[in-house]
C-alpha cells in the first residue's frame, strides 16, 4: 500500500504556500499539488503585475501636473506601451521566480496536476490515488466570464491575459468596476488608451460610504467616462466589439472583463465528502478554524470565498496548515479588516465599513483634501476621508476614504482600531508638519467636536488654526 500522508495540500498559491510552511514544521509526510503554472496568482496575474502597470501609468500621468510645477515640455513625452508591458512581464517573472523556489526544492512532494477528491482522506491526481489524514483545499479563484462571451476570443481580456499582451489597442471598455476594474481602467486610461468603464453596481471599488463613493466617482469621472448601475451587454462587431448599456452603444477594440472572481471548486469532488453543499457548491466552513464540517479537511484562500485578499489568503494558509497538523483544530481571531484599492487617490477601508455600522450609535468625522496644505504642494489635493467612531466612548470603529496616501492612512487607522483607541487617543499622537496625515487629524477633530469636551490640560483638545498652511 502507498504511504499514507499526513497532509495533502491542493493548490500552490499564496494560501497553499503559507499552509506548506506550517505543515513542514511538523511533518515530512506531505504533498503539495498544483494544476497549471506554479508561481501564485498574486505574482503571476494578480497583485504584482497589476501594481507594476499602475506605477507606469501613474508615472506617465504625472506629466499633467508638470506645467503647474513650472516644468515645460510635458507634451513631448510619449508612452511606449510595448515597453511598459515588457517591464511588467520582466518584474512579474522575477516575482514568480521568488515564489517557485520553495516548491522546486520539494522534488516528488510537489506534484503538477489537477487534484480531485474521492472521499474524506482520499484524492486522485494524474490517475494516481493518494491517501491523506488531512487535506487542505487552497485552489484559489478564477475570473468570471459569462459563457456566451467566450466566443469573442482574443477581443475579450481578463487579468489572466491582460499582462501577456505585447501591445494595447486604442479603445477599451472595462466591464465591472470592483477593485480589479477600477485599478485597471484608471491605469489603462493613464497610459493613453481611450477607456470606458461600466459597472452594474452603482458603487465602485467595494466602497459603501455614499459620500466617499460620490467623490471617488467624480474624480475618476474626470479621467474616463463611467456608466454605473446598468448591466452591459457585448456583441462582436467586425474585428472589434460593441458594448451596449441602456440605449447607448460604445464601439471598442477590446474589453477587459472584471466581473468578479469565482472560487475554483467545480469538478473538485466536494460532493464526495458527504456534507451538504450550498447553492454555489460550497461546503460548510468554520470561519475561525477553516475546517469543513467536522472533517479533517480545511479550506483556505480565495477558494473558501470569505475575504479574497492576499494577506487574508496567507493567514488562511497559516490557520489551515496549523490546524491540519493538530489533533483538535484551534479557533483563530482574525485581523482588523483592511482593503486598499490602488487607484489614485487611493481608495481604502479600515475596520467596519459604513454599511456595517449601527448608525444610531455612530459619529462620523470627515476631511476633504481640496485645501489640505501638503496635498496642495504636491498637486494631489483631492479626495475625502470619513472616520467612524462610537458615540458613547469615542472608540474608533472604521473608515472609508479616497485620498492621497490612503494606503498609509488606512494602515494607521487599522492599527488604532485594532488597539481599541479612541478619537482622543489618536489626537494625542504627534502629527508632524506638513504631512498628509494632518488631513486625518482634521477628520479626527470633526469627530472630537461631536464628543464631550476633553480637559484643557490635555493636548488632544488643541483645535485647528483654520489656516491651510498650518493644518
Ligand atoms: C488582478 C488582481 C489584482 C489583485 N490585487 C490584489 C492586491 O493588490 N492586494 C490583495 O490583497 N489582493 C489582491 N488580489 C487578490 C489576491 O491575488 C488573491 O486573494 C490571492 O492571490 C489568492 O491566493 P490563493 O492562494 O487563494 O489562490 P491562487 O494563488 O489562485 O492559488 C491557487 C492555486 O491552486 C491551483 N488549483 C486550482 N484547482 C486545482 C486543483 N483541482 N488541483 C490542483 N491545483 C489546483 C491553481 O491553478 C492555483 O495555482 C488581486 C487579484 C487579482 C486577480
Ligand atoms: N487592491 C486590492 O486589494 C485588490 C485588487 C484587485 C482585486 N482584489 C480582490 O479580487 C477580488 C475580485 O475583484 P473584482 O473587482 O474582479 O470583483 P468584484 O466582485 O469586487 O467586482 C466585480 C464588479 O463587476 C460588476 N459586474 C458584474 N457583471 C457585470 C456586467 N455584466 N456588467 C457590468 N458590471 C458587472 C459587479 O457589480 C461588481 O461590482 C476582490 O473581491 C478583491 O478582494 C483586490
Amino acid at each position: 500500500m502507498s504511504e499514507i500522508l499526513d497532509v495533502a495540500i491542493i493548490g500552490a498559491g499564496s494560501a497553499g504556500l503559507a499552509a506548506l510552511r506550517e505543515v513542514r514544521k511538523r511533518t515530512q509526510r506531505f504533498v503539495i499539488i498544483n494544476d497549471g503554472p506554479w508561481g501564485t496568482v498574486c505574482a503571476r496575474v494578480g497583485c504584482m503585475p497589476s501594481k507594476t502597470l499602475i506605477e507606469a501609468a501613474n508615472a506617465f500621468y504625472r506629466r499633467n501636473t508638470f506645467a503647474e510645477f513650472g516644468i515645460q515640455g510635458a507634451d513631448a513625452l510619449v508612452c511606449d506601451i510595448p515597453s511598459v508591458l515588457r517591464r511588467v512581464r520582466r518584474l512579474r517573472d522575477s516575482f514568480v521566480a521568488s515564489t517557485v523556489k520553495t516548491t522546486q526544492e520539494l522534488d516528488k512532494r510537489a506534484i503538477s496536476g489537477r487534484a480531485r477528491l474521492l472521499a474524506p482522506g482520499r484524492l486522485e491526481v494524474n490517475g494516481r490515488e493518494l491517501h491523506a489524514h488531512n487535506i487542505i483545499i487552497a485552489t484559489g479563484s478564477s475570473p468570471v466570464v459569462p459563457k456566451p462571451w467566450s466566443a469573442l476570443g482574443e477581443r475579450l481580456l481578463t487579468t489572466d491575459t491582460l499582462f501577456e499582451q505585447t501591445a494595447l489597442p486604442a479603445r477599451m471598455a472595462v466591464l465591472g468596476l470592483g477593485p480589479v476594474g477600477i485599478e485597471m481602467a484608471q491605469a489603462l486610461s493613464r497610459l493613453g488608451i481611450e477607456v470606458t468603464g461600466l459597472g452594474s453596481n452603482p458603487a465602485i471599488a467595494g466602497l459603501t460610504d455614499p459620500q466617499v463613493t460620490e467623490v471617488a466617482i467624480e474624480l475618476l469621472g474626470y479621467e474616463f467616462p463611467l456608466h454605473l448601475g446598468k448591466k452591459a451587454e457585448l456583441t462582436a462587431d467586425g474585428d472589434g466589439l460593441e458594448v451596449c448599456v441602456g440605449t447607448e452603444v460604445i464601439a471598442v477594440d477590446r474589453v477587459l472583463a472584471a466581473l468578479g472572481r469565482r472560487p475554483n471548486i467545480s469538478n473538485l469532488g466536494l460532493e464526495t465528502l458527504g456534507v451538504s453543499l450550498d447553492e454555489h457548491g460550497m461546503p460548510p466552513i468554520n470561519p475561525d478554524t477553516l475546517q469543513v464540517a467536522s472533517l479533517r479537511i480545511f479550506m483556505a484562500g480565495d477558494a473558501n470565498d470569505q475575504v479574497p485578499l492576499l494577506h487574508e489568503a496567507a493567514d488562511d494558509g497559516y490557520i489551515a496548515g496549523f490546524n491540519a497538523t493538530r489533533s483538535v483544530p484551534v479557533c483563530f481571531k482574525r485581523r482588523t479588516p483592511l482593503a486598499i484599492v490602488f487607484a489614485d487617490p487611493n481608495i481604502a477601508m479600515a475596520g467596519n465599513r459604513y454599511q456595517d455600522l449601527d448608525h444610531a450609535k455612530t459619529l462620523i468625522g470627515e476631511a476633504r483634501f481640496d485645501r489640505q496644505g501638503r496635498a496642495r504642494t504636491g498637486q494631489c489635493n483631492k479626495g475625502i476621508l470619513r472616520i467612524y467612531a462610537d458615540m458613547e466612548s469615542g472608540r474608533l470603529l472604521g473608515a472609508e476614504m479616497c485620498v492621497p496616501a490612503g494606503e498609509h492612512m488606512a494602515h494607521l487607522l487599522a492599527l488604532a482600531i485594532d488597539r481599541s483607541l479612541t478619537v482622543q487617543d489618536l489626537l494625542r499622537m504627534p502629527f508632524y508638519h506638513p504631512v498628509l496625515e494632518e488631513g486625518l487629524r482634521t477628520a479626527l477633530r470633526t469627530l472630537a467636536a461631536q464628543l464631550p469636551a476633553g480637559h484643557e490640560s490635555d493636548l488632544a483638545v488643541c483645535g485647528e488654526f483654520n489656516m491651510e498652511a498650518l493644518d
